[in-house]
């Protein structure tokens, strides 16, 4: 235990020599003779003199041992004391503490110890005396008695002794003292200083006895009386020596200084040792490290609690134990492998290792591995201290990842609670241009670009004091000035304590995404030909028109446009030329509109104007319309320069008005093209409205078609037969006519139905059914005498011709129903002739080769040239019903029929005449050549059963 009083002489022992060092040094030169010394010794009442050159560097010392050895020795006076003195003298330095500086002393034997600076020049001399007084340690020891600390072993002479005989035993015995006794009491002493005194005075002293020189009465300590007594007295009479005497006065022993300061000084090196072990212990044990001591076998000599967890173990169940003992042998040969490595390589070892302890959990653990010596050197074994460095490399390679994210393409800003920055990265350097000693201690709002509002960053910042954080895009600007898109993300960052710290910026550039997007956007939402708005930008704005409409009660218009025989143009001078008309058009439709109205392309040569915020009143938002279309009608009617082309186009529009959400978008633009449709028929260039009754018509129309679908899919349909009759009363054939058997209206006539069916595409499977229904019919009637002579004429529209397949359909008919082909007749158009002209000739000689004929109905109505004509393998021409019906008034049509009889006779082609109403009408016919008929006069066409009675009563007649 350190008591509180002791802490001061600890205190005290860590003081420097320079402290204690007695500064009044006596020093001589080497060249100095022995006989000053002893003079100098004698006068000052000193034990030894340092011997020092001119430059105060201490060479040796010259004690009074020294004196005494050279006067035994026989050495004269005049001898220097370069001869006498020890060398080399033992220095400290002055900043060595007192403890360590006694501790010196103790080690070399020394009783004085001379103190340099720096440049080694003497600064003082320090004594054993001056040790013990600087540590006081009378305290300390003061309750020890001399008994314990005496030296028994006390050489003593009789009075009567010679003093040469005294000297040689203190040399014998390297005692500085000799007692003398008379009968065991101490009546004298005969010290160093004794002698030395004779030899400064020259007396001769090889005969002199001791009584004569020796110093009397002698100062004695009783056995019992403690250290700290002796002290005192040696201090107060100045010796270094006191004889100890029993109770009855006899000398028991002899107590020096040295002895004194040994004793004490040693107390205190116990203390501090005592201090210094269970300060490691403590330290040791303390530690959050592992702490291991092993020998050179790898057997552990001690460890600290920690490393017990380790192992699972206590310290006393490991100490002389191994590795093996604890951990698996792989485990255990790696740490005795490091061990050895740290002892071969003699300095500490590092090693990091992943370390399983007792209760299963692992570290990764930092060991460092320091081989031990003893004292004198001697390797005992290998300490270790291991520190779980787990968490650490986390937080590192934590800090190694955010590094690298940092460092990623994105540009990082972090700044502090009140936006200052503090870091920015390459990426952020690479964007702005700024390098980051630029920046750093700014504040962000430098890139500011002063495009966005106070309201803009406003927003911002309330969203990221709300939620933590904001994204968005910005622009910014960089260094050298230039404006950029970016996009932003900015996040608050708190600390532990949930305060606000930083804010985390991170951008990137989307200057090149910002442009790609708006391509994608314009080539998605924009005519790439005119650039214009294209179907879906303009259903968009349509749609935002008619909510704003509603909103705001205005009106607005759809201005429909279709460019009037463009097809010929294209045609005729080819798609360039065709895309210069569209793209002037459209040049001329942006300068007829306001800002904020749109004009756009919905394909081909059709645009759409839409114009918005017009009057809430109807009639003169109709107006407000008609005066732009007019405008455009106008712009547009003038000449184009198309390349080296002056070029004429005129539009037809049709305009549609809406103000609310009654119409929806496609109700709109359908009125918008009805009302253009009905402009086209008003006879082009010129502008139309909408009309209601129109779109009723094409509702209609609509409704209709859905029903021929359904009736085509029901077979819904019969064929009538026509009777063609020979003027001699023989019948012919029939015309077969298709008739719809509608369930709900009864039979429905061909007009009402064929032209829809055209139109539609459906022709093509009705008159897939139409050609089969014949021909079934004409393989039965082949079977029938009564019919079997009779020729079928069959429509064939125009559509259904152009099919590539329709030859083989015939084809297929007729083997399929066992038809005479010779008498089935194909009836064909003239219209249907004019386009692909060689296609269809090669497909009628085709059928014509099986004995097919063809008959070319409305002849007259086209404009057929004859040379024309000539080329097609054509049987028959059929007069057309207009020109019968009045051939008997209109004189014209006279002249027609006889013309077309005259053509068909030139080319050798049968002809009939139909729509023959009257006998009237059939005799003139006949007076001109005509002897083949078609017409009510005979029978209007007929369901077959009835076809077949008017067959069976003209063979009859
Ligand atoms: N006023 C009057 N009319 C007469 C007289 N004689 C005949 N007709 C009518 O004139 C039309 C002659 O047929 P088309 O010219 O081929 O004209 C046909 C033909 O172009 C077409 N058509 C009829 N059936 C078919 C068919 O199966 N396929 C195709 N593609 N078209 C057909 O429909 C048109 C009309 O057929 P329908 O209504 O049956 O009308 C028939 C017939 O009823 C007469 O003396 N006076």
């Amino acid at each position: 235990m350190i008591a509180q009083a002791d802490i001061s002489y600890n205190l005290r022992s860590n003081s420097p020599l320079k402290d204690i060092a007695s500064s009044n040094v006596i020093h001589l030169a080497p060249d100095a003779k022995l006989s000053d010394a002893a003079a100098v010794m004698t006068q000052r009442r000193i034990s030894s003199i340092v011997v020092m050159n001119d430059d105060a560097i201490p060479l040796g010392i010259v004690t009074e041992t020294n004196v005494i050895a050279a006067m035994q020795s026989g050495l004269s006076p005049e001898a220097t004391l370069r001869e006498i003195m020890t060398a080399p003298v033992v220095t400290v330095p002055a900043g060595m503490s007192c403890l360590d500086g006694y501790q010196v002393c103790l080690r070399d034997g020394v009783r004085h110890m001379i103190v340099v600076d720096d440049q080694n020049k003497l600064v003082g001399l320090v004594s054993e005396t001056d040790f013990r007084l600087q540590f006081n340690l009378a305290a300390l020891t003061g309750r020890r008695q001399v008994a314990t600390v005496m030296s028994r072993a006390v050489f003593s002479v009789s009075p009567e002794s010679r003093l040469a005989n005294a000297m040689a035993q203190m040399q014998a015995h390297h005692d500085t003292c000799v007692v003398v006794v008379d009968n065991q009491r101490p009546i004298g002493i005969v010290t160093e200083r004794d002698i030395v005194r004779l030899f400064a005075h020259g007396t001769d002293h090889t005969d002199i006895a001791v009584r004569d020189v020796m110093s009397s009465p002698v100062l004695t300590v009783s056995l019992d009386a403690n250290i700290n007594q002796a002290a005192e007295t040696m201090l107060g009479a100045k010796v270094r020596h006191l004889i100890v005497v029993d109770n009855d006065g006899l000398m028991v022993g002899m107590i020096a200084e040295h002895d004194l300061t040994n004793t004490m000084a040693g107390s205190l090196l116990d203390l501090k040792q005592l201090a210094e072990g269970a300060f490691l212990h403590t330290l040791v044990n303390a530690l959050p490290d592992l702490v291991w001591l092993k020998d050179v076998g790898g057997v552990y000599l001690a460890c600290n609690p920690r490393f017990e967890s380790m192992f699972g173990a206590r310290e006393e169940e490991i100490v002389g134990k191994t590795d093996y003992d604890f951990v698996p042998q792989s485990v255990a040969e790696a740490f005795l492998a490091d061990d050895r490595r740290a002892m071969k390589v003699n300095e500490p070892t590092y090693i990091e290792e992943w370390v399983t302890f007792a209760d299963g959990h692992c570290e990764l653990l930092e060991t460092i591995k320091t081989p031990m010596r003893d004292s004198h050197g001697q390797l005992i074994g290998v300490l270790g201290i291991a520190r779980d460095i787990t968490e650490r490399k986390r937080v590192e390679a934590e800090i190694r990842i955010a590094a690298t994210a940092f460092e990623s393409q994105e540009g990082m800003i972090v700044t502090d609670a009140e936006g200052k920055i503090l870091r920015v990265n390459k990426a952020f350097t690479a964007t702005t241009g700024y390098a980051p000693e630029e920046v750093v201690g700014m504040n962000p709002s430098l890139l500011s670009s002063g495009r966005h509002d106070r309201a803009f960053y406003a927003a911002m910042w309330d969203s990221i004091r709300q939620h933590g954080s904001w994204a968005g895009e910005i622009w910014n600007r960089r260094k050298n000035g230039e404006i950029y898109p970016e996009r932003l993300t900015i996040t608050a960052v708190k600390d532990d304590q949930g305060h606000l710290a930083n804010y985390v910026a991170a951008f990137s550039d989307i200057t090149n995404s910002k442009a790609a997007a708006e391509e994608i956007e314009r080539l998605a939402f924009y005519d790439p030909l005119t650039h214009l708005p294209n179907r879906r930008l303009l259903i968009d704005r349509l749609q935002q028109a008619l909510a704003s409409s509603t909103r705001n009660g205005s009106h607005g218009a759809l201005l429909f446009l279709d460019l009037d025989h463009f097809k010929t143009l294209n045609d005729t001078l080819g798609h360039d030329i065709g895309d210069k008309l569209l793209q002037q058009v459209a040049e001329r439709l942006n300068t007829c509109v306001r800002e904020g109205d749109t004009v756009a392309r919905l394909g081909g040569d059709e645009f759409v104007v839409m114009l918005e915020d017009m009057s809430p009143q109807a009639l003169e938002a109709a107006a407000q319309a008609e005066l732009i279309g007019a405008k455009i009608l106008n712009r547009l009617n003038r000449a184009y320069r198309l390349g080296t082309h002056t070029y004429h186009s005129t539009p037809s529009i049709g305009i549609t008005l809406f103000s609310d959400h009654i119409h929806s978008v496609d109700e709109l633009l359908k009125q918008a093209d009805i009302a253009m449709y009905q402009a086209k028929k008003a006879g082009r260039n010129t502008l139309s409205f909408f009309d209601p009754e129109m779109q009723e018509t094409i509702n209609l129309r609509a409704a209709l078609e859905n029903e021929l679908r359904e009736a085509i899919a029901h077979h819904q349909f019969e064929l009538y037969y026509q009777i063609q009759m020979h003027s001699s009363g023989r019948v012919l054939g029939a015309e077969a006519l298709v008739r719809w058997l509608h369930p709900q209206r009864g039979v429905v006539q061909p007009q009402e139905f064929i032209p829809l069916a055209e139109e539609s595409g459906l022709i093509l499977s009705l008159g897939q059914w139409v050609l089969e229904a014949a021909c079934i019919e004409l393989g039965n009637w082949r079977q029938n005498p009564l019919l079997s002579a009779l020729t079928l004429s069959v429509n064939v529209s125009a559509r259904q011709f152009h099919q590539a397949n329709f030859v083989r359909q015939v084809k297929e008919c007729v083997r399929r129903y066992g038809v005479n082909p010779a008498r089935l007749k194909l009836e064909l158009t003239e219209s249907m002739l004019l386009d692909n002209t060689d296609g269809i000739i090669a497909s009628m000689k085709e059928l014509k080769a099986l004995g097919i004929q063809f008959s070319l109905d409305d002849f007259g109505t086209g404009y057929s040239s004859l040379q024309y004509l000539k080329r097609l393998p054509l049987d028959q021409l059929k007069i057309d019903q207009n020109f019968v019906r009045d051939i008997v008034k209109d004189g014209n049509d006279e002249a027609i029929v006889r013309t077309i009889i005259a053509m068909a006779q030139s080319m050798e082609l049968d002809f009939i005449a139909e729509g023959v109403e009257t006998e009237e009408q059939k005799q003139v016919l006949l007076s001109y050549g005509c002897t083949h008929y078609q017409g009510y006069l005979f029978s209007k066409p007929v369901p077959l059963k009835a076809f077949q009675q008017l067959v069976r009563e003209a063979v009859e007649k």
